[in-house]
């Protein structure tokens, strides 16, 4: 079996393990246990019609007995590129629009408060060709881009809010920039985080296309709970969630692009541990599919040139303050996973384990300062 068929880690441990081994497995693996949630009939049958992946499951917290329960529900979309990556470009474009037109109405049916889609949504990955044309075209206005008023009616209709990762062209100076807009569910364009830092690795060749990010750790407050975005690349640093984390954020969003060669065994560890070490909630989003280009690329590896750029793995999830996480959603097709959630439980994890409170950030803050300064002399005791 390819790497491209194998559906899910989860689904193969369920055909293989015997039922009390399996419990044991998923302890260890997974946290403590996310129950399903029950979803309406009509929007298990409306993605059945649709032929995507409908998943849902529920965190729970204790009950308190002052503050009520802040009980949401947050979806995260994960689709492959709907037309061939030759077709026109606003051919493209309004084929995803109507994908995630399809997809949002099932989790509006589902009550999904907040929705997430996956990087750059709008477009195919196609950083790794280093072509400018047509790719750069696919850039809009954050603020009156087609995207964001497509997305603000989305928002207003469904009372979602929603979190829309677009390649970004700011047209003053017609910088671009990997953005995500923020848009409240009452369809204004709340804000944007930009992407702050860009890979240098293998196939994404991306900082040929946009610039790093200038909009900090910006945190959204929403009707739904405090939310920030860390774009892909970002979830390799720890600093990053940390200072999303400290500007208050009680959901961190990892909007992504990524490849199985490169990062799989990464993925489920990276947003998992920003959520036990910062005390919120973190939703790992992933495309999926093989995206074929017109033009060979090489990959700067001595390796012939070739078409496309690996197996994108979706397996989505989101990751719970207490190290419990969702299982993922496929590998190989499309999917929403709807989670509800208690944002009380950051705080109850907070006062359990109180990493923010034993962090000793003004001691980091003063080394830190010295270590990137070029005359830094490291701390080292030799003998
Ligand atoms: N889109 C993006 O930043 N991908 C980089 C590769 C990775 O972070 O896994």
């Amino acid at each position: 079996m390819s790497s491209c068929e194998f559906e899910s880690l989860e689904k193969s441990l369920e055909s293989h393990l015997p039922e009390s081994e399996l419990r044991e497995v998923k302890r260890i693996l997974f946290g403590k246990e996310t129950q399903k949630l029950d979803l309406p009939e009509c929007a298990v049958e409306a993605a059945l019609e649709h032929s995507f992946e409908l998943k849902g499951y529920r965190f729970e917290a204790a009950q308190e007995q002052l503050r009520p329960p802040r009980r949401i529900r947050v979806g995260l979309v994960q689709h492959r590129t709907v037309l061939p990556t030759d077709a026109p470009v606003l051919d493209q474009v309004a084929a995803m629009h109507s994908r995630i037109g399809e997809i949002v109405e099932v989790a509006a049916m589902c009550g999904v408060n907040i929705v997430c889609f996956q990087e750059t949504w709008t477009m195919p990955f196609a950083f790794c060709t280093r072509e400018k044309e047509p790719w750069t075209e696919f850039a809009e206005s954050a603020e009156e881009g087609n995207t964001t008023r497509f997305c603000q009616e989305l928002a207003k209709k469904y009372n979602m809010v929603v979190v829309s990762p677009i390649l970004e062209r700011e047209d003053l100076h017609n910088t671009l920039w990997n953005t995500a807009v923020v848009i409240s569910n009452s369809g204004t364009v709340l804000g944007k985080s930009r992407k702050n830092h860009i890979p240098r690795i293998g196939d994404f060749n991306e900082s040929t296309y946009y610039m790093e990010g200038d909009s900090g750790h910006t945190v959204f407050q929403t009707q739904f709970g405090k939310i920030a975005v860390n774009i892909c690349y970002g979830r390799h640093h720890p600093l990053n969630w940390f200072m999303y984390s400290m500007n208050g954020a009680e959901i961190i969003f990892n909007p992504s692009a990524t490849v199985g060669a490169l990062s799989e065994p990464m993925w489920p560890i990276e947003a998992r541990n920003a959520a036990i070490a910062n005390h919120c909630f973190t939703c790992a989003i992933n495309r999926v599919g093989t995206e074929h280009f017109k033009s060979e690329f090489t990959s700067g590896d001595g390796k012939k040139a070739h078409h496309d750029f690996g197996h994108f793995y979706g397996s989505s999830y989101i990751a719970a303050p207490d190290g419990s996480r969702t299982p993922g959603l496929s590998r190989t097709s499309d999917g929403l996973l709807v989670v509800d959630l208690d944002l009380n439980l950051n705080r109850q994890i907070s006062d359990k384990w109180s990493f923010k409170m034993t962090g000793r950030y003004a001691e980091y803050a003063e080394e830190l300062t010295k270590a990137v300064r070029p005359d830094f002399k490291p701390k080292i005791v030799k003998e």
